[in-house]
């Protein structure tokens, strides 16, 4: 299973979660308590090796504003968490990741209006866009809905659950923020037991 670390904010919590395995690492650059500059994330990008996904979190940005920060960064992967319409989604030249948010069945048939390389779903809005660390209600999730589609999983994942949500939706990716945080910030022990809850959970499922 892949795992996406998100709402990363210094060199040293990035470092620790790619040697723990991190598939990619996620920048908010949004409004949002993570929210990093471009410079900030510039630096510590440098030091993220090539095979992980350096991943970009905008909330309806001007696409111009989103190039420039890409070019700035190596941002390599572009996250949209806000209302992009399906032609906003398909101007970039990088893959996206289109942000959708589960609060009814009805909610999943957005998929097929888009064509983003990955679709990650969230639970509705709370304080900010994402990274509120609530869960949607998983039963939700319908295999015919899913299928074909890179799915990653977020909203209130945590060491407790990602097992179970792993065994329900097996999605491509699953995504945290808030689950590796103590009081507000990234905490490196949480990141590295949810990184082998997540892996371990995709060995037996290889098995
Ligand atoms: O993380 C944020 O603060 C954030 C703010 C605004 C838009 C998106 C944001 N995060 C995007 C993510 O990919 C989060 O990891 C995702 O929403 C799950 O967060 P959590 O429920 O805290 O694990």
């Amino acid at each position: 299973m892949k795992v996406k670390i998100c709402g990363i904010s210094d060199i040293e919590t990035a470092l620790y979660a790619v040697e723990s395995g991190a598939d990619a690492i996620g920048f908010v650059f949004a409004e949002s308590k993570r929210r990093v500059t471009p410079k900030l994330a510039k630096e510590i990008i440098k030091h993220i090796p090539d095979q992980v996904f350096k991943v970009g979190v905008f909330v309806n940005e001007r696409a111009d504003v989103i190039q420039q920060i890409v070019n700035e960064t190596g941002i390599n992967v572009i996250q949209l968490h806000g209302d992009e319409i399906p032609e906003f989604c398909e101007q970039f030249s990088i893959p996206v990741i289109k942000a959708l948010s589960i609060g009814s069945s009805e909610d999943l048939n957005q998929l097929d209006k888009y064509s983003c390389d990955f679709y990650l779903l969230d639970s509705p809005r709370g304080k900010y866009r994402g990274g509120n660390g609530v869960a949607f209600d998983w039963s939700l999730l319908s295999e015919e809905q899913l299928k074909g589609k890179k799915i990653i999983l977020a909203g209130g994942l945590s060491i407790e659950n990602v097992a179970e949500a792993i065994q329900l939706a097996a999605p491509y990716m699953v995504d945290v923020s808030s689950g590796v945080e103590t009081d507000g910030k990234k905490d490196v022990n949480k990141i590295t037991k949810f990184i082998e809850r997540a892996k371990n959970r995709s060995k037996h499922e290889i098995s």
